[in-house]
């Protein structure tokens, strides 16, 4: 599945409603046994959520999208199909939380491109399932850290704290997310759809059993003034940035 949503792959209500289909649509399809994510924008495989659906809507909109945030996440969490994240570019935020959902992360290894949870940099904060996905990938400590400085982690620091298992020259690419996917699908499917599902059901059952609490504390979080403020400046920061 090839992202491509120019300038930057943003995850837009839009974005996410088509992606969710199309993920379905695979989940349904006996003969798909596995995906590989990656971007057709060159240098950045997604920028994450996207601010403009966080900033100056209704409380009514600011629940519809973090509905649909969770649905993704829990789609792709959830996915009985083996993953891959090829990340072919920067990926902050909602952007790192796909690659974060995968079972495999391949990154190329351009010192340019960054990765990471970078939520507090925006003056917001990751949900409880960023962060469990993120412990669950990298380790309660290295977590911690990283979520509490909003750290962009450079694709070499990413591979040395485990946030990606592998860096690869770009033209190698998507020679080795194949390789990989191979390797996953040697396996009898049913084998590694349980351990999967054994790996995650705590953490997916958590968001489950929180769901409409995690949205009314989103949606009570976001219309903060001062966080609106604060998303403001950051929208503000990068426009100034091109000039
Ligand atoms: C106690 C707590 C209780 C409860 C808490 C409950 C809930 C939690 C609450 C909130 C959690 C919300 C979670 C959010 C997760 C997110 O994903 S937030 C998004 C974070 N993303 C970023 O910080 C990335 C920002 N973008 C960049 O750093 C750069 O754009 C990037 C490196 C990706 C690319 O750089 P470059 O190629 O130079 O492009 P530009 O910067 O020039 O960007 C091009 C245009 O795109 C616009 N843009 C960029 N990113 C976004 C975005 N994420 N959303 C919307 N728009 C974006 C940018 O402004 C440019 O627009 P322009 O051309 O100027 O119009």
């Amino acid at each position: 599945m090839k992202f491509k949503s120019p300038p930057v792959n943003s995850l837009s209500l839009d974005f996410i409603t088509e992606f969710c289909i199309g993920l379905e649509k695979l989940e349904n399809n006996r003969e798909c046994r596995g995906v590989i994510f990656t971007s057709a924008v060159p240098n950045i495989f997604s920028s994450g959520l996207d601010i403009t659906e966080m900033c100056g809507k209704s409380m009514e909109h600011y629940a519809e999208f973090w509905r649909a945030v969770q649905e993704m996440w829990l789609r792709l969490y959830g996915s009985n199909m083996v993953t891959v994240a090829a990340v072919n570019g920067s990926s902050p935020a909602g952007g790192c939380l796909i690659a974060l959902t995968c079972d495999y992360r391949i990154m190329v290894e351009n010192p340019k491109f960054v990765i990471g949870l970078n939520e507090a940099q925006l003056g917001i904060v990751a949900p409880f399932w960023f962060k469990d996905t993120f412990v669950n990938t990298v380790g309660h400590r290295v977590a911690e850290r990283s979520l509490q400085l909003g750290s962009l982690h450079s694709a070499s620091e990413a591979h040395r704290l485990g946030l990606v298992d592998e860096l690869v020259p770009e033209v190698k690419l998507q020679e080795k997310a194949a390789a990989v996917m191979a390797q996953w699908l040697a396996l009898p499917d049913h084998a590694r759809q349980l351990t999967k599902s054994m790996m995650r059901k705590a953490v997916l059952d958590r968001l489950v059993a929180h769901r409409e609490e995690d949205v009314q504390n989103f949606v009570n979080f976001i219309s903060k003034e001062s966080i609106q403020k604060s998303l403001r400046m950051y929208m503000e920061m990068l426009k100034k940035k091109k000039r």
